[in-house]
């Protein structure tokens, strides 16, 4: 049966770049520690700086040439992982995005998604904020396989990436779960806040797990009470069934799950909404 060994960061961000790297480092040796057979690793939205718009001209690098793409790297072939660098806010001749990176167990950079929907609310009274005053939106969804040598039970398998407020667009996750790519884990690097993060992270994270029959894994900053932006934490792992799994509190956490692949197809199998869609009616 092939198991997949997942690791969720729950850093707390600090507005000190290299701050970020050692705790990414320290996080991940922790979680090393506690889970030797480590087959994937996600980083949390914004892992590098603060998450503020204020902030994104200020932090933002090339990708591949900037020193967090460079530190990634390195870091997943050290330590040999599949490593999802969270996000960064990534500069280029054309805008900044919100960009999260994938590399393999060798340190290559195997995906890159920028963020597509970009984060615009206004609940008056509670929160407002527009990332499209300073950032682009990307216009691919993103899939990549990754496998794993260092697991007990070698596997390869499909995995889709959004960033964040990609969560609330089921179209994206469609996208990425269906066929032809059929992912059987959807990752989602996310900072909610303490307004919307009680009220639909969960309940997102089962959706998008229940409508495409997949796992879905949402990797949080911790909560620093002192930030402008309260991040809500709770990093979660949901099973195809849409139970969840695995779930962090608000503080700085490792989450680490075992996923069986196997239930993804199973499940998929037992109840075959993919054989019974009836595209001829939805168009
Ligand atoms: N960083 C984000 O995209 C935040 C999304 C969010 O909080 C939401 O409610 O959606």
């Amino acid at each position: 049966m092939p198991k997949l060994n997942i690791a969720l960061l729950q850093l707390k961000t600090s507005p000190i770049k290299h701050e970020n790297f050692t705790s990414a480092r320290r996080l991940l040796t922790q979680a090393l520690t506690k889970s030797p057979n480590l087959d994937l690793v996600v980083l949390p939205e914004c892992f590098n700086s603060p998450y503020s718009i204020k902030l994104f001209r200020q932090y933002c690098e090339p990708i591949p040439s900037g020193e967090t793409t460079h530190f990634l790297s390195n870091l997943a072939k050290e330590f040999n992982v599949n490593l999802i660098g969270g996000s960064y806010p990534e500069k280029t001749p054309e805008g900044i995005y919100n960009t999260s990176t994938v590399f393999n167990q060798q340190g290559e950079l195997i995906a890159k998604h920028r963020k597509v929907h970009l984060f615009d609310v206004d609940i008056p009274g509670k929160i407002t904020f527009q990332e499209s005053k300073v950032l682009q939106p990307g216009s691919k969804s993103t899939v990549f396989d990754i496998s794993s040598q260092r697991s007990k039970t070698p596997f390869k398998t499909t995995v889709g990436l959004g960033i964040c407020y990609d969560l609330r667009f089921p179209e994206l996750a469609h996208k990425m779960a269906r066929q032809p790519h059929s992912s059987s884990l959807l990752v989602y690097p996310g900072a909610f806040n303490t307004i919307t993060g009680p009220l639909h992270w969960e309940l997102l994270a089962r959706a998008r797990a229940v409508d495409n029959q997949c796992f879905v894994a949402l990797c949080s900053p911790a909560r620093d009470p002192d930030a402008k932006y309260l991040a809500y934490g709770h990093s979660i792992i949901v099973d195809p069934v849409g139970r969840v799994i695995a779930e962090a509190g608000e503080g700085e956490e490792i989450l680490t799950c075992e996923i069986e692949l196997d239930d993804v197809n199973e499940f998929r199998k037992n109840v075959p909404l993919n054989e019974q869609r009836r595209f001829d009616v939805y168009e």
